[in-house]
């Protein structure tokens, strides 16, 4: 299908460039060589596996366009153009077969491209051959399109070439996407199985308290599956009800996470004998933690096909994609390589059951942690106290001075926006009380093990202070020895590099543990009593769910316990995967419902709370628009607004100004079985502006740190970067850097290409549009921030592409053509409830008012009608127009969505860096084309 149109083309001074265009992976340009009139025009380069055919910088690649006069009549050919290319200049015609890139350099010289061909008559089947040929200098995508003009039509061909260079062309993937994945959440019906035999346990020690099932009570169970929703969740929360209503919360959660391990499930699968007796069983994307399985785990296995009562396989070992499994001898006696069998695996319920235990407990632990009465009201004696780091300014020394002078609950909360020092003021406290008070026994815990680690680091940085003998970091027996900063080891308790906890005798000298929330428990079970630890701080408070907070608390708050909050409710908050759930309470951490529903903390009252507004980690012009976005204008920058030298390198275009835009047309895709998503270029592109910034060992690698969004991107540029070897380089997701920092950070935002159709133009960009992520995300560095993202996509949100406007408006901006300002959307709505700032809560953007206010979640109706209120962009020239929409289910969107990065269980199963929820969202969109209102309209309507 040609366009055709009575129009004439525009003046050739007229004409635009092309800025963007988008395609999708499986529905091209391609088909239009079939035109309805008399003239059939072919595409060039055709798509290779739904894909841009790839092509290395520097080097030549040209296809044929074939005009052919199928009528029996004389045809005019007036012109053949290009109409415009991007990057610009980039493709050439001819009428000769161009120059291979081995031809010799007088071929090369004689070589005519040309950007038109000009006036002849093609005679009946008469087929005129015309070459088109890129020779691209940069990576990422180039296009081309070239306008026919013949007889009475005007034809239109767009032409796309992926430029790569080695460092891309060795991540590409010839294995097709396929959202395949296990059978699909056919249930496993097996009431009873046969057990199997277990790994021996890791602990040495007996355990004196055990751990409860928790079983999910039928009823609820049935009320769950059946969506209806349980009357305790419509009740106000209180005394009462609490552990009702927050195991009701975990019960949704849990089903949620049981469907999707379901999906996992295999069928008419092998295994194989292995030594020691073991059966292996190979399990697809197991490297990607999807699904996420550890030692101790079990799946259930039957012969295929059969309903014989199934067998239960303990996972002993689990080694890249395989797992290695011990079932009762019978199985194993029974086995033949040939046998096929069923496979469902289960969902490791070990994190639930300590919610569970900790949100029944918390009752017991009393109103003045769960609902701190205003009646009571208290007043804290500042203990005046000696820093011992001299930096700490007047907030953070009265926060520490408050902390000192509390006397058991209710908690004191330390918030503010990122880089305000929470954490130092935290440690100071700490050290305080460890220097001070002899009797003081402190708990801290983290939201995962780097920010652990991290809490421990900047504690070590002060070890003049502390001996070693006093300090323990905790860690669960799954995490990976090699995981730990070789730094670390002598603080952490382990046996043939098995992590593990150390006898309570040993517990009970340390002065101060560090641990994750979720394995603190295990302090519990090992004999700890409540009242034993004087204080508890948890750090990152902002990042659990109330239940999770609750693990430590109800396991060892004392009358009188010390109970600290850090955290920041407007960087990235629980992880939920139920929706439902989510919006009914357990997306709320507790930090944020004490700042919400108690007077004391939402009035800031001194004797409760402190909120930290100077911001020293980010150079100012780093830190102007998550402030003005996010915190009303309100931080306070304290970091010098130079710019070094040394990154002079990379061309900054305004050298007063740290926060660069690198624009790049890549190509998101995904392999195998795996829904992350990767952009090679990107990676590519990352790749090469760190190393030239470390180039001249004047920028060290430990100063950098690479964010992404996708999992498969990080697993990408870590793989460029191993040809280089920069193991000190951190590459990880945005929950992976929570609570960290760098000199210089570099965000990679993959996305390249969006779906929409005429009516619904409701963004793809997944994790992109979660604007906690994008706040966490960009207040990492301290130095220089750089984006590399497409940014015709990345415009499509709010906030990415305030971030763009910035960079441009400061002449900041590097790359492909900038997309003309999107027209001001009016957002009365965010991509979902939880996409939104902070719903119920929202930092006030009047810079005069307090801070926090109460807000209102804009219903999704408002949303639609916003849209669907916007004018019809014009659709005309787009090569698929009229082309069927196709629609997305909810469910196929959701599956892709609540995949991409976060899988069940791996908290629960690894006990590592927490992750947030994929929010979904419905989109219906066209096969084909992409940002069909990107694709030059003028002279074609
Ligand atoms: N009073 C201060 N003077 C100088 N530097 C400070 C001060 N307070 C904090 N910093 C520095 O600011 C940076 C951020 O501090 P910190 O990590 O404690 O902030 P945070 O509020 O916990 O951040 P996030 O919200 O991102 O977790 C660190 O480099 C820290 O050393």
């Amino acid at each position: 299908m040609g366009y055709h149109s009575d129009e004439e083309f525009s003046v050739a001074g007229d004409k635009p460039e092309v800025e963007f265009i988008d395609y999708q992976n499986d529905n091209t340009c391609q088909d239009y060589q079939s035109d309805d009139g008399p003239v059939v025009v072919t595409s060039p380069f055709p798509f290779e596996n739904g894909k841009p055919k790839s092509v290395l910088v520097g080097e030549t690649s040209a296809d044929t366009i074939c005009i052919e006069n199928t009528s029996s009549e004389p045809v005019n050919l007036w012109s053949v153009r290009i109409f415009s290319s991007n990057p610009e200049d980039s493709y050439l015609l001819s009428m000769m077969t161009p120059p291979t890139n081995d031809a010799d350099e007088e071929a090369k010289k004689a070589f005519l491209g040309l950007t038109s061909v000009e006036d002849r008559t093609l005679q009946p089947g008469q087929t005129l051959t015309i070459w088109l040929s890129c020779m691209p200098k940069e990576i990422g995508l180039h296009t081309s399109i070239v306008h026919v003009d013949i007889g009475d039509e005007k034809i239109e061909r767009v032409a796309f070439l992926l430029a790569d260079d080695n460092v891309s062309k060795a991540l590409f993937s010839d294995k097709p996407y396929s959202r395949g994945r296990g059978t699909q959440g056919k249930k496993f019906e097996c009431s009873t199985f046969v057990p199997g035999t277990r790994p021996v346990r890791q602990h040495t020690q007996g355990f004196k308290y055990k751990l409860p099932q928790y079983a999910i009570p039928v009823e609820v169970r049935e009320l769950i599956e059946c969506k209806q929703r349980p009357d305790v969740l419509s009740e106000e929360l209180s005394m009462t009800n609490y552990a009702k209503f927050f195991s009701t919360l975990l019960v949704m959660e849990e089903i949620n996470l049981e469907e999707e391990m379901r999906t996992y499930n295999m069928e008419g699968v092998s295994m194989r004998r292995r030594g020691n007796g073991f059966l292996s069983l190979e399990v697809l994307g197991l490297a990607e933690k999807r699904p996420s399985l550890v030692n101790g785990d079990y799946i259930v296995a039957r012969h295929a096909g059969s309903n014989d009562r199934p067998y239960q396989g303990f996972i002993h070992k689990v080694e890249a994609d395989e797992i290695f499994l011990k079932f009762d001898d019978s199985f194993h006696n029974a086995h033949h390589e040939r046998n096929k069998y069923d496979v469902s695996f289960t969902y490791n319920r070990l994190n639930m059951r300590r919610q569970y235990k900790s949100v029944h407990e918390a009752e017991l632990i009393g109103p003045d942690i769960l609902f701190p009465s205003q009646s009571r009201y208290r007043s804290v004696k500042k203990v005046p106290f000696k820093p011992l780091n001299p930096d700490i300014n007047t907030e953070q020394a009265d926060a520490v001075g408050m902390i000192l002078g509390c006397r058991g609950v209710p908690p004191y909360l330390i918030y503010g926006p990122p880089g305000t020092g929470k954490t130092m003021t935290l440690v100071e406290a700490i050290l305080q009380l460890y220097s001070s008070n002899r009797r003081a026994n402190v708990l801290i815990c983290a939201a995962s093990n780097s920010a652990a680690d991290h809490i421990l680091e900047k504690l070590l940085s002060a070890s003049y202070l502390i001996r070693p003998s006093d300090i323990f970091r905790l860690n669960a027996p799954s995490r990976q020895y090699d995981d730990v900063n070789p730094d670390f080891i002598r603080f952490c308790f382990f046996e043939d590099t098995v992590f593990k906890c150390p006898p309570m005798r040993a517990l009970m000298r340390y002065k101060i543990v560090i641990s994750t929330y979720m394995y603190s428990s295990t302090l519990q079970a090992e004999g700890i009593r409540r009242g034993h630890f004087t204080h508890i701080f948890l750090d990152e408070a902002s990042q659990i769910s109330e239940p999770e907070a609750m693990v430590p608390m109800s396991a060892f708050c004392g009358r009188d316990t010390v109970v600290v909050l850090a955290g920041d409710p407007m960087q990235l908050g629980p992880v939920v995967f139920c929706k439902q759930a989510d919006q009914d309470g357990l997306g709320t951490s507790y930090l944020q419902r004490l700042l919400c529903d108690f007077e004391q903390y939402h009035l800031e009252d001194p004797n409760y709370v402190t909120k930290l507004l100077r911001n020293y980690r980010c150079h100012p012009a780093i830190l102007e628009l998550p402030s003005q976005l996010f915190y009303g204008s309100e931080l306070i920058a304290c970091k010098g607004d130079e710019v070094p030298s040394v990154y002079d390198c990379i061309g900054l275009p305004n050298k007063s100004f740290p926060v660069l835009f690198v624009g790049i047309q890549g190509c998101d895709e995904r392999e195998g079985n795996n829904p992350s998503w990767f952009n090679r270029i990107e990676a590519s592109k990352v790749v090469n502006i760190i190393r030239t910034l470390t180039r001249d060992g004047e920028v060290r690698e430990a100063d950098i740190g690479v964010i992404t969004p996708y999992r498969q991107q990080v697993v990408k540029i870590k793989r460029a970067l191993e040809t280089f070897e920069m193991p000190d380089l951190r590459v990880g997701s945005v929950e992976q850097f929570q609570g960290q920092e760098r000199e210089i950070i570099i965000i990679s935002t993959v996305r390249s290409t969006v779906k929409h159709n005429e009516n619904d133009k409701i963004f793809n960009l997944g994790f992109l549009t979660n604007y906690r992520r994008f706040n966490v995300a960009i207040t990492r560095a301290k130095s220089l921030l750089i984006i590399v993202g497409n940014p015709h996509i990345i415009t499509k949100d709010r906030y990415w592409d305030k971030l763009l406007r910035y960079c441009a408006d400061n002449g900041s901006y590097q790359g492909c053509p900038l997309p003309p300002p999107e027209e001001e959307f009016r957002y009365s709505g965010y991509s979902d409830t939880r996409d939104q700032p902070a719903a119920g809560w929202e930092y006030n953007q009047e810079p005069s008012d307090r801070g926090f206010r109460h807000g209102s979640t804009p219903s999704s109706t408002e949303k639609v009608l916003e849209w669907s209120d916007r004018p019809d962009e014009d659709y005309h020239s787009a090569p698929n127009a009229g082309a069927e929409p196709q629609e997305e289910t909810l469910q196929q969107v959701e599956e892709e969505a609540g995949q991409d990065d976060v899988q069940p269980g791996q908290n629960s199963a690894n006990d590592d860096g927490a992750v947030d929820a994929a929010y979904v969202q419905k989109y219906t969109f066209p096969p084909g084309w992409g940002d069909v209102s990107s694709i030059p309209a003028t002279g074609w309507d």
